[in-house]
C-alpha cells in the first residue's frame, strides 16, 4: 500500500474525539484505512492539530527560559504511514511557527537524546521531540510520543496536548511557510552508544572483535544496531535478520514478548553458531537477547540478567519492576544479588517516574525495568532505551572476553544462574464488554474494580492462600506453590490473569479460585479461562 493513501483527510466540520486518540502516556490511532471495523482516526488534519498543539504546550512550558523560536525534531519507525503523518506533523509545528528538524528513520530513545545532545551541527539541543510509532501494533495503527529534555510526557501533558488540539481543529488554518531541516542524527545517537561501550572497555577501538553477534529488527527501525553500533566495535553481524525497515512486519511482529518473534532469533543464534542475539521491538525502546545455547534473556529472565550487572555497580540498590514480575525474580534480586525489588505497577513510564520518586526522596534506584522489555538506568538519564539495555550486556562480554578469551555469552548465562523459573506461566487476557447491560451504565474501570473487590474477599476467606502483604496493583495472591495476579490493564477493557505455578495442576487450582470468584460477573469474557481450566 502506498503512502499517499494513507489517512485520508477529514473536513474540519466531522467531529473528532481527541482524547480517545490517548492510550496513557503516548497518543496512538489507525492510520491507514483497509482494516474492518477500524476507521481512520489519525488523519493529516488531526495530526497537523496535535503538532500545533505540542508546540502551543511546549512554549508555554519555556516561556521564561527560551526567548528564541523554539525547534521540535521528528523521527520515525517504519510503518507505512510514516512519511504521510511526519509531512504532517512538520506543517502543524510550522504553522505554530517552530522549526522542525526531520531526522527519517529514527528509533525513540534516539528521539529524546536529541533533547539533551549539545550539537549545534545538528540543530542539537530541539527544544521538544516527537516519534512516529505505535510500537508493535499493527501496520495500520501509528501514535506519537513526545519528548522534552525532562523526559517522556506524562499522562496529565498527554491530555492537555489532545485538548488544545481539539480547540486548534477547528480553527481555520494558514499555510504555513515550511522551514525544514532534514539531519542524519542516528549518526550522532549510534556513535553515543560506541562511545559508551568503548569508554566501558578501558577505551579499545574494537572490544567486541571475534564476537558473533546477531541482530533481529523485525523489519522495524533497530537495524542500525548492526552496522552502526556492533560492526564499529568490531563484532561479526552475519546472520542478522529482517534490518530492512517493512511497515508491513512481513516476517514477525518487533515485539520481545512474542514467542514467534524470540523463536526466530533464537533459531537465527542456534544456526549462525552465534555468542549472542540482540532482538529489538519496532521503535527499539524495548529489547530481549538470546545465549550462544539458545536461552532466551527476556521477561524476567532479562530483569534478573540486568540486575545482577546494575547491583555489581551499585550493591544494594534497589530495582524497580512492573507487577508482572515472578516471586522468584525477588528472591533472586534480593538473596543471591543483595538488592531490594519493588514490585510496582505496569507501565514503563510508572516505573521510571518510581525509580525517580524513589532517589527523590533519599532511597537509592539505578534501575527501573518492566518484563515487556522496557527498562531505563539512572546512569542514562533514565532514558527508556532498548539499545541502551544491551549496551550493558556488551560491556559484560568485553569485560570477560579480556579476562578469559572465548568464553562467549558464558559471563551472562552466569549472571542469571541460581534464578527459579516456574514450571508454568501464562497471562490470560479477560474483557469486558462494554456494552453489557451488567455494566448498569457505569465505566468499564467501575466494572473490573468490582471484580477486583469481589475476588479480593473471595481470596480472603480461602485459607490456603495469601494476599501479597505489599501491592501496587490489582489483586496478588500466593497459594499452591505459585501465584496470580489479576488486574485492570492499563488501556483496554481488559482484566490481564497472570499465573505461574510449578506445574499445571496447580495452575488449574489457582485458575480455578479466580473463575469461580469472577463467573457472576457476566459482562467478563472469562472463555480463555474456562478453556484453560479444562483442558490444561
Ligand atoms: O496493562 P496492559 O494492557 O497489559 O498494557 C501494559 C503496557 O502498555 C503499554 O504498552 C506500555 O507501553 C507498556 O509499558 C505497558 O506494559
Amino acid at each position: 500500500m502506498a503512502a499517499a493513501e494513507c489517512a485520508s483527510a477529514l473536513s474540519s466540520s466531522e467531529k473528532v474525539n481527541f482524547s480517545k486518540l490517548q492510550n496513557g502516556s503516548d497518543i496512538r490511532g489507525v492510520a491507514v484505512p483497509g482494516v474492518e471495523g477500524e476507521p481512520v482516526s489519525l488523519t493529516e488534519p488531526v495530526t497537523e492539530a496535535i503538532a500545533a498543539a505540542f508546540s502551543s504546550w511546549l512554549s508555554d512550558r519555556n516561556k521564561s527560559d527560551t526567548p528564541s523560536r523554539l525547534r521540535v525534531s521528528i523521527g520515525h519507525d517504519s510503518r507505512i504511514s510514516a512519511e504521510t503523518l511526519q509531512d504532517a506533523v512538520s506543517r502543524g509545528l510550522a504553522s505554530a511557527g517552530v522549526d522542525v528538524i526531520q531526522y527519517g528513520l529514527a528509533s525513540t530513545p534516539a528521539m529524546f537524546n536529541s533533547t539533551v545532545t549539545e550539537d549545534e551541527e545538528y540543530f542539537c539541543p530541539v527544544d521538544g521531540a516527537i516519534m512516529i510509532t505505535a510500537s508493535h501494533l499493527p501496520y495500520n495503527r501509528n501514535g506519537f510520543k513526545f519528548f522534552t529534555k525532562d523526559g517522556g510526557l506524562g499522562k496529565a501533558d498527554i491530555k492537555d496536548i489532545l485538548e488544545r488540539a481539539a480547540n486548534r481543529y477547528t480553527e481555520s488554518k494558514q499555510p504555513a511557510a515550511l522551514s525544514v531541516q532534514k539531519v542524519d542524527y542516528m549518526k550522532v545517537y549510534t556513535s553515543d552508544l560506541v562511545k559508551a561501550v568503548r569508554r566501558a572497555a578501558g577505551n579499545i577501538e574494537k572490544p567486541l572483535e571475534g564476537f558473533r553477534i546477531v541482530v533481529d529488527a523485525g523489519n522495524g527501525a533497530g537495524g542500525f544496531f548492526a552496522a552502526k553500533v556492533l560492526e564499529p566495535l568490531g563484532a561479526i553481524t552475519a546472520g542478522s535478520q529482517f534490518l530492512e525497515p517493512d511497515g508491513l512486519f512481513p516476517n514477525h511482529i518487533p515485539n520481545p514478548e512474542d514467542k514467534t518473534a524470540m523463536k526466530a532469533i533464537t533459531e537465527a543464534v542456534l544456526q549462525n553458531k552465534a555468542d549472542l542475539g540482540i532482538i529489538f521491538d519496532t521503535d527499539v525502546d524495548r529489547s530481549a537477547a538470546v545465549d550462544s545455547n539458545g536461552r532466551e534473556f527476556n521477561r524476567n529472565r532479562l530483569i534478573a540478567l540486568m540486575s545482577a550487572i546494575v547491583l555489581e555497580e551499585h550493591p544494594g540498590t534497589i530495582i524497580v519492576t512492573d507487577s508482572v514480575t515472578s516471586d522468584g525474580l525477588t528472591t533472586f534480586i534480593e538473596k543471591k544479588l543483595g538488592g531490594k525489588h519493588h514490585r510496582f505497577k505496569r507501565g514503563y513510564k510508572n516505573v521510571i517516574d518510581e525509580a525517580i520518586r524513589l532517589n527523590s526522596v533519599g532511597e537509592e534506584s539505578h534501575l527501573a525495568i518492566e518484563t515487556s522489555g522496557h527498562g531505563a538506568l539512572k546512569e542514562n538519564r533514565w532514558l527508556d532505551d532498548g539499545a541502551y539495555l544491551m549496551v550493558k550486556l556488551l560491556n559484560k562480554l568485553a569485560s570477560a572476553r579480556a579476562s578469559k578469551p572465548g568464553s562467549g555469552s558464558q559471563v551472562l548465562t552466569d549472571l542469571v544462574e541460581g534464578l527459579e523459573e516456574p514450571g508454568v506461566a501464562m497471562e490470560l487476557r479477560l474483557k469486558i464488554d462494554q456494552n453489557h447491560a451488567d455494566l448498569k451504565g457505569g465505566s468499564f474501570r467501575e466494572y473490573g474494580e468490582a471484580v477486583l473487590k469481589h475476588l479480593e474477599n473471595v481470596a480472603s476467606s480461602n485459607p490456603v492462600l495469601q494476599k501479597a502483604p505489599v501491592n501496587y496493583e490489582g489483586i496478588r495472591v500466593s497459594g499452591h506453590g505459585g501465584w496470580f495476579l489479576l488486574r485492570l490493564s492499563l488501556h483496554d477493557p481488559v482484566l490481564p490473569l497472570n499465573v505461574e505455578a510449578p506445574s499445571n495442576e496447580d495452575a488449574v487450582k489457582l485458575g480455578l479460585v479466580v473463575l469461580a470468584a469472577v463467573k457472576e460477573f457476566s459482562a467478563l469474557d472469562t472463555s480463555a479461562l474456562d478453556k484453560f481450566v479444562h483442558t490444561a
